[in-house]
């Protein structure tokens, strides 16, 4: 079977999280920013996205509209989010709704076509890392098939240190490269904030990207531009240099 790891040229991650709604689109839009900053073409996908309005004819989704508006190369929207979903549910679930499967195989078709127009690509998972995807495939089976360098989102927490250990587990057992983890604020009113901190990078053996506080309600774009203020990516293997130290 040729996968994805075909492609050496470019830069790729997963952004996989402890759970949904902790935050991954957030960081994956910080990496965009990041990314876009550099001067490098910088694409995101979130190929699985349930939660869909249609506006003026066009189904919009949070996450994938996050992850556009912080790229720097615009690509359709059925390749950068193949399975569009209308409910805010489980995704195979959501699938079923609509009548439709979704299948990794084509995924990995669209990864492949976006890896042409862009140097570096930003996919985001769906929920946690085992959310069921069709009857036989989950999304740690979509992250295997792509073979991409992972950056988990800890979501801080009460809970999180043990979700946390369970993705690493279920990541190493991919066989998969855990590239760094960002400690991302979900609660902000969470006890001893630092010492969870300090639990998790004595047992993760991956850098810490940063920790981003809870911030203020903003506009997503500022929101996003805010949480990279805190993020240092230039550990991650392919990182480009910044613009201004290349030759
Ligand atoms: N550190 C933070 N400060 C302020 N708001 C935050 C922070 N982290 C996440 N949020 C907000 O919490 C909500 C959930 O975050 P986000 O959408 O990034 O989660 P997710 O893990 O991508 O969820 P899903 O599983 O649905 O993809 C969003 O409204 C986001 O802006
Ligand atoms: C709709 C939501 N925001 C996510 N996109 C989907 C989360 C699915 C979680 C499924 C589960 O683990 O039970
Ligand atoms: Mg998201």
């Amino acid at each position: 079977m040729t996968d994805a790891r075909a492609n050496p040229a470019k830069a790729a991650w997963f952004i996989a999280g402890t759970d949904t709604e902790i935050g991954k689109t957030l960081i994956a839009g910080a990496m965009l920013h990041a990314l876009t900053k550099t001067g490098v073409r910088s694409a995101g996908m979130k190929p699985v996205a349930a939660g869909a309005v249609l506006r003026d004819g066009v189904w919009h989704n949070d996450d994938a509209d996050i992850l556009a508006a912080e790229a720097s190369v615009t690509l359709p929207q059925e390749l950068t989010t193949p399975f569009l979903l209308q409910q805010p549910t489980a995704p195979h679930i959501a699938a079923a709704q609509e009548n439709r499967t979704i299948e990794v195989a084509h995924i990995l078709s669209c990864y492949r076509q976006l890896a042409e127009q862009a140097d570096t690509l930003v996919v985001e998972g769906v929920g946690g890392f085992r959310v069921p995807l069709n009857e036989r495939e989950d999304t740690a089976d979509l992250a295997q098939q792509l073979g991409l360098p992972v950056v988990l989102v800890v979501g801080l927490r009460l809970g999180c240190i043990n979700h946390a250990m369970l993705t690493v587990e279920a990541i190493a057992a991919r066989g998969l490269r855990l590239a760094g983890w960002v400690a991302n604020t979900a609660d902000p009113y969470m006890l001893n904030g630092d010492a969870n901190i300090a639990a998790l990078s004595s047992r993760i053996q991956a850098p810490l990207l940063g920790h981003v506080p809870r911030m203020d309600a903003l506009p997503a774009k500022a929101l996003t531009a805010a949480a990279a203020s805190h993020l240092n990516f230039s550990s991650l293997p392919g990182w480009p240099e910044p613009l201004g130290n290349r030759s």
